[in-house]
């Protein structure tokens, strides 16, 4: 299964695949037909057909898609069958809840330290992790075999945090500054902007006003 082939329309796709298959194990249910999840998830079902097919096709004809099966084989696309450590930098309003998600963990992102710059945070612990200063980080990555850096740090911080991430190690940035991180092809950076998402619902609704007022 190479995952080069698989276009990246569907990777996008593939976490609410994995979110749905997920709640149908909750429920005990071992097989599904695409129409039956076509309903569920409000995809057409030559969609999900398509999109599961990319997999070498777990479905069978007349006979539904093995729920287990798909949900395991789409978590190892996904690389959730492995443990990821991660770090926190910025241990504020975002950080601190971020660090409180419980359920990261159950998919395999192991939450390893927090840092932050402010001493007056040194030593409080989040779901039992003790905030560290941001001069032991260096210290911390040689010691750690740490994947993922999340940044919950000021936006004119987190370019000078993200080098010196990359210089120690870190290959793979979950960014939530609201700043595009100028980093080398060899690291992943992943952004989450909340605020772009809340414009589109602007958006959305601004044109959905316009359509109904008229
Ligand atoms: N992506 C999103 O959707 C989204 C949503 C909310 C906030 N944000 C952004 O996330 C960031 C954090 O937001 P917040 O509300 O938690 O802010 P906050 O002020 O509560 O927390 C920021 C923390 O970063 C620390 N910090 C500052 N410089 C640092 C450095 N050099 N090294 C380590 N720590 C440092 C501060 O001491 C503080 O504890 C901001 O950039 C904000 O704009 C993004």
């Amino acid at each position: 299964m190479e995952a080069k082939q698989i276009s990246k329309a569907v990777i996008k796709r593939l976490p609410r695949y994995y979110r749905y298959l997920g709640e149908l194990l909750e429920e005990n249910v071992e097989r599904i037909s695409s129409n039956d999840l076509s309903k569920k998830m409000h995809v057409t079902a030559s969609q999900i057909r398509q999109d599961l097919n990319n997999f070498g096709g777990f479905g069978q004809q007349g006979y539904g898609y093995n729920v287990k099966y798909l949900y395991t084989e789409i978590g190892k696309i996904l690389g959730l069958d492995t443990v990821h450590p991660m770090i926190i930098v910025g241990a504020g309003n975002l950080g601190q809840a971020l660090a409180n998600y419980v359920d990261f963990e159950k998919r395999g992102f192991k939450l390893m330290g927090i840092f932050d710059i402010n001493p007056v945070l040194e030593g409080i612990a989040v779901r039992g992790i003790e905030i560290q200063m941001i001069s032991d980080l260096p210290f911390f990555l040689k010691e750690n075999q740490i994947e993922i850096a999340i940044l919950t740090l000021p936006k004119n911080k987190a370019g000078d945090m993200a080098n010196i991430l990359i210089e120690n190690g870190i290959k793979a940035i979950w960014n939530f500054a609201h700043i595009d991180l100028d980093t080398p092809d060899d690291v992943i950076v992943e952004n989450v902007h909340l605020s772009e998402s809340l414009m589109r619902l602007s958006y959305n609704l601004s044109q959905y006003r316009q359509e109904h007022e008229n």
